[in-house]
């Protein structure tokens, strides 16, 4: 990062960025003027050799990784025959796990973490990922002589998969090898299965997929004028789907653990590039495969540390990666840089009225409004760097560039930088980020203590899965068309590279759509969105809400106090004193300005110290009640101790303590409170609100409480709020500990 800001500022010395912004293709053309193009450029391949050799120096060595990936690879051997451990399964698939990621490029070690992972998953009944893992112990070279090994496994799971032709192809392989008496009994067998798969093949259903409508609602965009808007055409229900879109590219946040083609954070057997430091991975061949013409052109760059560096302009590094057949086809032999440039802008005039959000075009993207123009010198300045930096990335570091006609090889460089600088300008005021409910594990799926079978939680672990992350952030140009108000008239699901977006309000035919870049009204105050707004979107915010005389009114009913002088309720000017490291700060009251002291507050914390102390709790109960005297309602300060409070109690079961009937009862009731708090802040449809259904449904799962039918109805249909396979866990769950003893009342 210092080497990037070095070089960056001295590239900043040789351009003059200072006269007004024309286009990206003449910003990007300033990079490229020839008194200063090489020393300039010359910078930027110093650079990339910098990381070159920083990788270099920390890479471990081929045999450094085949033996750790050995060891790892042997204990999970050890506790995989160990067969009094019940949980041997998952923890030896963990170390598996460990070892693949560890071997990287030493297929020797690969291989065989990979078949064995592929043993264990097969026992668990992760057919799929099973099978997945054994073709990738053949691709890695696994040992010739004991490969019907793998091939019988693979056998079995497509036997136990349905799937008819791998069983076939398998099962003729194996014919062809000489195998001892045990495999060829085990061939006997998978052959009868053959026969019987066969046999019910033409009377199975077949299921025909309908083509689901999936914009119910026809969308309006007015494109007479810069600024685009959706509007209803119909009336529009509250809760009813509007539309749907895919994401046509997308980058995972931070470190997150997630498959970078379809974006799922949920794998049991995730599957790394061995080239890049495992900082790609996959949740199955199949996504492997499909993203290896992106990965091609980026596996260098995970392995140099380089994506990470950049944010926003990978993304849009990504997208022209995604649309570069598409790009592709606009370099023709006899047009120079601006007239490609000018065709391929052309392109989104023909293209954003009539929009598939399903099948995005590049034109959708090419069209989405960018503030490049408004940005300070210096801001403008990074991104064209960066969008530079990636193009000689590109040429340096892959094969990006042989794509383009021989004689197109300079314009197409400094088209790909402009493109590059024109989609983060873009992105930057058009890019979602994507979050889920998730665990606040490692390799979660193989964490033995929280799963009886493939998708099911043991008792009293759907807490477990209350966090909410931001996983991804996503190009998703469609959804971008709608414009900002502090009250939405939508709110979103993400379900892997896929939104849905759903009617938060009745809307009217002819109302405009709204969808909201902050936190909402009822979220924050409006001085913090408006600095916000103005400084990323360039926008004053003029929405119905932001102009009211009370615009802060249902914001600072949350934090309401009341003073311990003169008895008045006030919203104190830091609200939210308690989550700022230093909580020395003096709070007044607004009213008196005498200063308050908040002795509950040391007292409750104090009391959640000593949790596991049976009278601690009981006087912790009562001192959280007792809130309600000082803090008004709903205040957030009093959710906040609610969740610190069902959280350690949790903990305390977990570590062994053991609850009675009166902490039941207590926690049901604060839960309880915290649940009808995170509605009125952030609507029962929220994953907040979904995050903390999980404590009640685990005291219900454990008999500790019970709910009347339609409140259990109104919270099943609620999961329809989460993405498949996160809603799958939580139907498991009621399936096999709620639903019977619910019928039992
Ligand atoms: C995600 S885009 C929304 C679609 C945009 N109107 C367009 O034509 O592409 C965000 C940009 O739209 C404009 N915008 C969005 N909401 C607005 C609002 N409430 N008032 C004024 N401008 C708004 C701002 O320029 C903002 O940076």
């Amino acid at each position: 990062m210092d080497q990037l800001a070095k070089v960056f500022s001295l590239q900043e010395q040789l351009v003059d960025f200072k006269g007004p912004y024309k286009n990206e293709l003449a910003t990007i053309k300033l990079l490229h003027e020839p008194t200063k193009k090489q020393h300039f450029q010359q910078l930027t391949k110093q650079l990339l050799a910098h990381l070159e050799k920083e990788e270099q120096n920390q890479r471990h060595d081929h045999q450094s990784c085949q033996e750790e990936a050995r060891l790892l690879r042997e204990e999970g051997n050890r506790i995989y025959k160990a067969m009094s451990n019940q949980n041997r399964l998952l923890e030896a698939c963990r170390l598996y796990t460990k070892a693949i990621f560890k071997a990287e490029s030493a297929y020797d070690e690969l291989c065989l973490a990979f078949a064995n992972r592929g043993m264990a998953l097969q026992e668990f009944g992760y057919y799929q990922e099973a099978y997945d893992d054994c073709c990738h112990a053949l691709e890695f070279g696994y040992n010739q002589k004991l490969q019907h090994k793998i091939v019988i496994r693979l056998a079995y799971c497509a036997a136990k998969l349905k799937n008819i032709e791998d069983l076939e192809r398998h099962l003729e392989c194996l014919r062809e090898k000489d195998l001892n008496d045990g495999y060829i009994k085990q061939l006997l067998e998978l052959e009868e299965i053959l026969t019987d798969l066969q046999e019910s093949k033409d009377t199975a259903n077949k299921q025909t997929q309908k083509e689901e409508h999936l914009d119910k609602q026809e969308i309006i965009i007015d494109s007479n004028c810069d600024n685009r808007y959706m509007i209803a055409k119909n009336n529009i229900a509250a809760h009813e789907v509007i539309f749907q879109e895919m994401a046509s590219a997308f980058v995972p946040i931070e470190d997150n653990i997630i498959c970078h083609q379809c974006a799922t954070s949920f794998m049991c057997a995730p599957i790394p590039c061995p080239h890049c430091h495992h900082r790609v991975i996959y949740c199955s061949r199949a996504c492997r495969q499909s993203h290896l013409y992106i990965h091609q052109y980026e596996c260098a760059a995970y392995r140099l540390n380089l994506l990470q560096m950049l944010g926003v302009s990978h993304l849009a590094m990504r997208l022209v990666l995604t649309y570069l057949p598409e790009i592709l086809t606009h370099f023709t032999q006899d047009s120079n840089t601006l007239e490609t440039w000018t065709k391929l802008l052309e392109l989104n005039q023909k293209g954003h009225s009539k929009v598939d959000p399903l099948r995005p075009q590049y034109a959708t993207s090419l069209g989405m409004i960018s503030h490049l123009n408004k940005v300070s010198p210096n801001e403008l300045m990074y991104y064209a760097l960066s969008a530079n930096l990636l193009q000689v990335y590109l040429e340096k570091h892959t094969k990006f560039f042989e794509q383009f006609p021989l004689n197109k090889r300079q314009d197409s460089k400094i088209i790909v930088s402009a493109l590059i600088l024109r989609h983060a300008g873009q992105l930057l005021v058009n890019g979602h980020v994507g979050y889920a409910l998730s665990f606040s594990l490692d390799l979660p799926l193989l964490e033995p203590s929280i799963w009886q079978s493939t998708w099911r939680l043991k008792l009293g672990c759907l807490h477990k899965l209350s966090q909410i992350k931001l996983t991804t952030a996503m190009n998703l140009p469609y959804l971008s068309l709608c414009n900002h108000a502090c009250d939405p008239s939508i709110r979103t699901k993400f379900d892997g590279r896929q939104i849905i977006v759903y009617a938060s309000k009745n809307i009217k035919a002819g109302d405009e759509i709204f969808n909201c870049y902050t936190q909402d009204y009822n979220n924050s105050l409006r001085q913090e969105r408006t600095e916000h707004l103005q400084d990323v979107y360039k926008f004053q915010c003029r929405c119905t809400k932001c102009m009211k005389s009370d615009y802060d009114e249902a914001y600072l009913n949350y934090h309401q106090y009341k003073c311990e002088s003169c008895g008045k309720w006030f919203a104190p000017t830091n609200l939210n004193w308690w989550l700022e490291s230093d909580l020395e700060v003096a709070i007044d009251c607004t009213h008196c300005k005498v200063q308050q002291v908040f002795p509950w507050y040391q007292q409750f914390f104090q009391l959640l110290e000593n949790i596991h102390d049976k009278s601690s709790r009981q006087l912790l109960y009562k001192s959280f009640y007792q809130l309600n005297n000082c803090l008004l309602d709903h205040n957030s300060l009093k959710l906040n101790m609610a969740g610190e409070l069902i959280e350690a109690c949790f903990k305390a079961r977990e570590d062994g303590y053991s609850l009675d009937t009166e902490d039941y009862l207590n926690l049901e009731k604060v839960i309880r409170q915290q649940l009808l708090a995170v509605s009125v802040q952030k609507g029962s449809h929220s994953l907040n609100y979904l995050g903390k259904m999980t404590y009640l449904w685990d005291l219900m799962a454990l008999k500790k409480c019970k709910l009347d039918k339609e409140e259990l109805e109104t919270m099943l249909k609620l999961l329809e709020n989460l993405a498949r396979e996160i809603r799958d866990i939580f139907i498991n769950y009621y399936n096999d500990f709620i639903e019977q003893q619910q019928q039992c009342k």
